[in-house]
């Protein structure tokens, strides 16, 4: 999977050269490009963001930087004839997107190509999304209820989400199953050992060795944990 991220903060995503990702990235099975938006904005001064057109407080992000870079990526994108599948999805991390889900993670996960555009300021003019909406396939996407400054904590959230369900990016493919909102519940608890610490034991049903009888006490811990922390989860 190619990923373009656009950003005037490029070294937030330093984090993605870390770890799983960074591992995923060293073999070839995601190959992750970051622009710096100021590189695309031609005035001497490098300016990306303006006042608010009818006033309001703060910036908004000027729409000619953005086309130059989205242009920029949309043109070396292979086979990205416009409307065709295999273009890229555009995600525009927002506080006014669609809330992100481990299953928009996994429909994410297949596609060929994606470009998240981190927004910062208020955000970026309206007519961005308009423009390559009509274009193309443009989602605004929120990891979340709360406010954060800008689009690139979220977009290394989402990135992180999608990349490690790619295939071999995880070592162990099994424990993508067993994960919270994997199968809709929350996640069992976990053990290892001491078999006892500091006077707590695991539970011996874990110690067993019958595995029919782990699987079912584990089921029931997650169908108990999701009724306690995330009753909507089981709203049908
Ligand atoms: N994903 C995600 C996000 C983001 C996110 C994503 C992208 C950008 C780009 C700029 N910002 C800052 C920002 C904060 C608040 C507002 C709303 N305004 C309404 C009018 O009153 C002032 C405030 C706008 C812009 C962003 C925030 N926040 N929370 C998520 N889950």
């Amino acid at each position: 999977m190619r990923i373009d991220v656009v950003t005037i903060f490029p070294g937030y995503f330093d984090a993605l050269e870390l770890s799983l990702m960074g591992k995923a990235r060293d073999r070839g099975l995601i190959d992750l490009r970051v622009h710096d938006l100021r590189e695309s904005a031609n005035d001497k001064h490098r300016t990306v963001d303006d006042t608010p057109t009818g006033g309001g407080a703060g910036m908004v992000m000027k729409p000619e930087p953005w086309a130059q870079a989205l242009d920029g990526i949309l043109a070396d994108s292979v086979g990205a004839e416009p409307g065709e599948s295999d273009e890229p999805l555009i995600i525009f991390p927002s506080p006014a997107g669609e809330v992100f889900t481990q299953a928009m993670a996994r429909e994410l996960a297949s596609e060929a190509h994606l470009v998240f555009g981190c927004g910062r300021y208020e955000g970026i003019d309206q007519r961005v999304f308009d423009e390559y909406g009509e274009r193309g396939r443009v989602r605004l996407v929120s990891i979340g209820d709360y406010v954060l400054n800008g689009g690139e904590v979220a977009s290394i959230a989402m990135i992180e989400a999608i990349g490690r369900l790619l295939p071999g990016v995880v070592g162990n493919p099994d424990s993508l199953v067993e994960e919270s909102h994997e199968d809709g519940l929350l996640e069992y608890p976990s053990y290892t050992k001491p078999a006892e610490w500091r006077g707590r034991r695991v539970p011996d049903v874990l110690l067993s060795g019958n595995h029919a009888a782990i699987n079912a006490w584990r089921h029931e811990q997650s169908l108990e944990r999701t009724r306690r922390v995330r009753p909507d989860l089981l709203d049908d």
